[in-house]
């Protein structure tokens, strides 16, 4: 008899969604943590993220207004919202922690290692488990370079208690891209440096180029194909050397050159779980080469985003394997991003470069919807959005650019996902008027009128 019929190594969404479901289906279930309940999303990721961002959003909505009635634009009082952060944010682990405990869910903190198919070390104590799931998630890459010790990472920077006069980024992707658009509204001195020619690739060039004029109107400067060779003390500052000979002060600086699964340490190749350097490898089951090991998450070596929203996909479809409720193989929806820059930028489906690259199979529609309804568009006459749709004329993928990308990539995903036609919205009422409605009056008279 085994200590527990299903073990999670890491206590993350990709792991704790399934545990739910398990347990309410009367499994006896427990997590290895080495941190703390949660994982990166809960403590150092997201939750932490939007908390800050919010008040900048505002900031950045009433800027639109100046001059038409606005004068005096509020600043952050940055040592006074971090405390508010902490005071939010940090509970939350113990808050999940105890509702787990009270739930029956036991949490074993440690360091887990596998030491065979149905058993895990956890620094030092063996526990056993018909099934094990792995969520052990990601952490940030660091470069090799001199003065590494010096150089922050987002974790640090959700944290920072008094905010840097001078900062750079060493990366131009998600993080940066997102931390750099608070930077920027708090007054600092902003470098991005990126080593390619374009920063957030994986974003539409047209709106990502809209948000880095916008951001070097606000005094953003970006260092295009450049990167960082070492940092050093300088004084109380620190000088970043370029690979090209140049350099410049600044007072803090955070690499955020992308993130890489936590595959080490784990014992997986003493138990034959096949792994590379880009994930756990996985089946279209999500089970690892050992048939009672499945993974979830960040940690997977997977071509779909690594968010929060796939990972908690992941975990349900999991629990829906071991309670063998499902013998379909997993099959995602399409999967919305929303990248967090003033103002976002978001996407889902079909990408607009993808569609550009196939005009046989696809035809893209750009609506200008702050042209159109600035009065409904809060004031931001370039918020657009890019419509693709397929041969029958439905919605298969989109792309926006606004304030309100999020909502409109969610009504969006739900049009795409249903193959809505207009009639079918039509037979709907809206709120009017709003951020979701202005969306779904210029879409509707462009779906399939059946
Ligand atoms: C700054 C930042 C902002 C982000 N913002 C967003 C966002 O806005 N939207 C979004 O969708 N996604 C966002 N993400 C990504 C999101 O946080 C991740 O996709 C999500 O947390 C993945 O969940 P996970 O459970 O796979 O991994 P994690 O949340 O990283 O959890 C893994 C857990 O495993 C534990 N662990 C690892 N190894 C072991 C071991 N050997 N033994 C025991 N425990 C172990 C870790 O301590 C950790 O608690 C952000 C990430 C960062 C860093
Ligand atoms: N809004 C969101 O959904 C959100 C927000 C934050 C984080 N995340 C998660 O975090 C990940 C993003 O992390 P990230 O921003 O660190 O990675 P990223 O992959 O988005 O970006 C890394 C960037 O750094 C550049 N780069 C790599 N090496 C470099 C070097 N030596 N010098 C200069 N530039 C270099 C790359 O070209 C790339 O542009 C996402 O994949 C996602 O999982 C998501």
């Amino acid at each position: 008899m085994y200590d527990y019929d299903v073990l999670f190594v890491g206590a993350g969404h990709a792991s704790w969604h399934a545990a739910l479901i398990l347990l309410k289906a009367g499994k006896r279930v427990a997590f290895v943590e080495e941190g703390v309940v949660g994982g990166t999303c809960t403590n150092y990721g997201c939750n932490a993220k939007i908390l800050l961002d919010t008040p900048f959003e505002l900031i950045d909505g009433l800027e639109r207004y100046r001059g038409l009635g606005v004068d005096d634009v509020p600043t952050v009082d940055w040592a006074r919202l971090m405390a508010y952060k902490k005071q939010v944010i940090s509970p939350l682990n113990q808050v999940m922690e105890g509702m787990f405990s009270k739930s029956g869910m036991e949490v074993l903190h440690g360091h887990g290692r596998l030491v065979d198919a149905h058993t895990v070390d956890v620094d030092g104590k063996r526990v056993t488990s018909d099934y094990l799931v792995l969520g052990t998630g990601e952490r940030p890459m660091r470069q090799d370079i001199p003065g590494k010790e010096l150089v922050h990472d987002s974790r640090d920077f959700l944290d920072v208690e008094s905010f840097p006069r001078r900062i750079a980024f060493v990366g131009g992707g998600i993080i940066s891209m997102e931390f750099a658009s608070i930077a920027a509204k708090m007054g600092s001195q902003v470098k991005v440096i990126q080593r390619g020619d374009r920063v957030l690739r994986m974003y539409p060039e047209r709106y990502v180029d809209r948000v880095v004029a916008k951001m070097e109107g606000e005094g953003v400067e970006f260092l295009f194909n450049q990167s960082v060779a070492s940092v050093q003390r300088d004084g109380e500052a620190y000088l970043v050397n370029l690979a090209d000979g140049d350099s410049f002060q600044t007072d803090y600086v955070l690499e955020a050159t992308g993130r890489t699964p936590n595959v080490e340490g784990l014992g997986l190749e003493d138990v034959g779980v096949e792994f590379s350097a880009r994930g756990i490898a996985v089946d279209d089951h999500m089970r690892t080469s050992v048939p009672n090991i499945y993974a979830s998450g960040d940690c997977v070596c997977k071509r779909i985003p690594k968010l929060t929203p796939t990972a908690t996909f992941e975990s349900n479809y999991i629990a829906t394997q071991i309670l063998g409720l499902n013998p379909n193989p997993i099959s995602y929806p399409a999967i919305p991003n929303l990248v967090f820059t003033l103002p976002r930028i978001s996407q889902v489906g079909v990408t607009l470069a993808q569609a550009e690259a196939e005009p046989d199979e696809y035809r893209i529609e750009v609506v200008e919807y702050g042209k159109r309804l600035l009065f409904e568009a809060k004031n931001e006459a370039d918020a657009e959005f890019s419509f693709v749709f397929d041969g029958d004329g439905y919605l298969v993928g989109a792309a926006f650019y606004g304030q309100d990308a999020g909502v409109w990539a969610d009504l969006a995903t739900m049009i795409i996902n249903r193959r809505t036609t207009a009639t079918e919205l039509g037979s709907m009422i809206f709120t009017f008027p709003t951020e979701s409605q202005g969306l779904l009056s210029l879409l509707i008279p462009l779906l399939p009128q059946k």
